[in-house]
């Protein structure tokens, strides 16, 4: 007799995968209903209005109508789900309240439409999600009990971890998510990198370090989308992606509660690295909804590298001044 859908040993499916893991069946559910909203996001950029929508979002950028939408379409899932209390999200301005605070509920930051702009020249994109228990969002990213992100390229993929394990699931013909990787893990030092950024406002310790991976054979890997960067970063299992502080732009570009955060904790439970250049990400201690950080990210030893520079730098006028002085 065929096995039930999504239950055979080659098609594990997300919840079957879920309820392996030692975690609450809320937080099974509110993982499960972020993979269903996501099946409307790719519907959205597959099909949608590729205009903007005419307004911006809380850092001033131009929003586009597919930022909107997919951003609707997260948000009314996850205020459905029932076990969701505050829901912070790039595009929206302030905290979202679903539920007043209660035992077993879960507050939820994303980014609905990561690299929106890159739709239309038909670029992958996706969403990234941060999860936390209770309802305080402004905590540092290593008290998140759960990360994930849904890569919408020419396959559909969502990768998760609860703190045990980083797992690849694909989207099938049927729209289910079925286990591809499981307990991904990155190398110690890798070969490809992908810097973002205006390369003539990088500081000289990053533009030392992009020149030593070059020295070193590095492939460049850029497509501008932080979640297929880091997709391949993670599933390569080798190389490192940045984006630093550029001049005028001191705290880099990306958002720490809707980018970094949860891209960070993935990174780490595949046993690499993420730093913004001087702490962990995972340490930040997030001050604003809007915070932004530089990131150095991906195989511990590359990272290491990155930041080694920024310190080599940082000391060289003292070094210099001693040598004179003395
Ligand atoms: O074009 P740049 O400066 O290299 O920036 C690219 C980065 O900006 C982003 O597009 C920012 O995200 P949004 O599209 O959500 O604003 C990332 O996906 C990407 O890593
Ligand atoms: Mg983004
Ligand atoms: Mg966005």
């Amino acid at each position: 007799m065929p096995a039930a859908p999504g239950t055979s040993k080659f098609q594990i499916e997300l919840r079957r995968h879920l309820r392996g893991q030692n975690i609450s069946d809320n937080l099974v559910h509110l993982i499960c209903e972020i993979a269903e909203a996501s099946k409307y996001v790719i519907n959205a950029v597959r099909t949608g209005d590729l205009g903007v929508a005419g307004t911006s979002n809380l850092y001033g950028e131009e929003q586009l109508a597919l930022d909107v939408l997919s951003d609707r379409i997260m948000r009314k899932r996850l205020i459905h789900s029932g076990v969701v209390c505050n829901i912070a999200s790039e595009e929206m301005d302030e905290i979202y309240q679903a539920q007043a605070s209660a035992d077993g509920l879960y507050s939820v930051a994303y980014d609905p439409l990561d690299g929106s702009s890159l739709v239309d020249v038909n670029l992958a994109v996706g969403t990234i999600v941060s999860i936390y228990e209770g309802c305080d969002l402004l905590q540092p990213g290593r008290n998140q009990v759960a990360a994930m992100y849904i890569l919408y390229g020419p396959r559909v993929s969502l990768v998760y971890t609860v703190g045990d394990g980083v797992h690849e699931f694909t989207m099938n013909n049927l729209m289910e998510f079925t286990l591809t990787r499981e307990n991904i893990r990155m190398q110690e030092e890798g070969n490809i990198y992908a810097p973002g950024g205006l390369r003539n406002k990088y500081n000289d310790g990053d533009e030392k370090f992009i020149r030593h991976l070059e020295a070193k054979g590095c492939k460049l890997r850029y497509s501008g989308g932080f979640v297929p960067d880091i997709n391949q970063v993670l599933m390569k299992g080798k190389g490192i992606f940045m984006y630093p502080a550029l001049k005028g732009s001191p705290n880099g570009k990306l958002r720490v509660l809707f980018e970094l955060n949860p891209m960070a904790f993935i990174v780490e439970h595949a046993g690499g690295a993420a730093s913004n250049g001087s702490i962990p990400i995972l340490d930040i201690v997030p001050e604003s909804l809007d915070q932004r950080a530089p990131i150095y990210i991906g195989c511990k030893a590359d990272v290491k590298a990155a930041t080694d520079f920024l310190v080599e730098k940082a000391q060289e006028p003292a070094a210099a001044a001693s040598f004179v002085n003395g």
